[in-house]
């Protein structure tokens, strides 16, 4: 099992400052979707030079014209894109095709999508490398984890990765390792901490233990 994290309120050199802290820790790093919103792929570039070892993944949340995005955020140094299930399937399978010419890997993020069960296994066809569910800023906001959604897909998806992001704590993280997923998301739960470096060591060495 694996751990990534994703920052999405910092800048480039505040998220650079953050993965100075924790780099022993993670496996991924992620630059969320506001960061590629205020900086550009740039983000993505400059953190794959500062940290050359750890895989980057870009939280494009692609919705459209799949290939192209996931094209640019390769070049920039992305290891992992992501798209978002609820978009049509020619947008993902655009985004595989694309990936594997750039050897870069296709997340799938499963934020909205009403019925998890049937377009987890409709997507897992698709050949995509990772499908994450996802308790967005908004859902969890209104109280809603994605620990239900991760039974589902881990019931039903075969041959993709699975992976959870949303919320997740040092106290919520024992629950949501119990259930097997191939990665595991953090975001506030790391970076909301006092001592960050402390809480992604605490994390990493739950999550090596699987
Ligand atoms: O993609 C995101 C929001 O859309 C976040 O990166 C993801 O939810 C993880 O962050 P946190 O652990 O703080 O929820």
């Amino acid at each position: 099992m694996e751990l990534q994290l994703a920052l999405d309120l910092v800048d480039i050199p505040g998220a650079k400052e953050i993965v100075n802290e924790v780099a022993d820790y993670i496996d991924i790093v992620e630059i969320g979707t506001p960061i590629v919103i205020n900086e550009g792929l740039r983000a993505v570039k400059e953190l794959k030079e500062a940290f050359p070892s750890l895989r980057v993944l870009a939280d494009l949340k692609i919705m459209d014209a799949g290939g192209y995005e996931v094209m640019k955020a390769s070049e920039a140094g992305a290891s992992i894109i992501t798209v978002l299930g609820v978009s049509d399937d020619s947008t993902i399978r655009g985004a595989v095709e694309e990936a594997r010419k750039q050897n870069t890997k296709v997340m799938v993020d499963m934020i909205n999508v009403k019925d998890i069960e049937q377009r987890a296994k409709e997507i897992d066809q698709m050949g995509v490398d990772y499908i994450c569910v996802h308790s967005g800023y908004d859902h969890q906001a209104a109280g809603i984890s994605s620990f239900e959604d991760l039974l589902t897909i881990k019931r039903v998806v075969n041959r993709a990765k699975t992976a959870i992001a949303g919320g997740i704590k040092l106290s919520t993280l024992p629950q949501v390792i119990a259930a097997g997923p191939d990665l595991v998301i953090v975001g506030g739960g790391i970076t909301g901490q006092d001592d960050k470096r402390a809480a992604a060591s605490q994390m990493k060495q739950l999550v090596s233990q699987v």
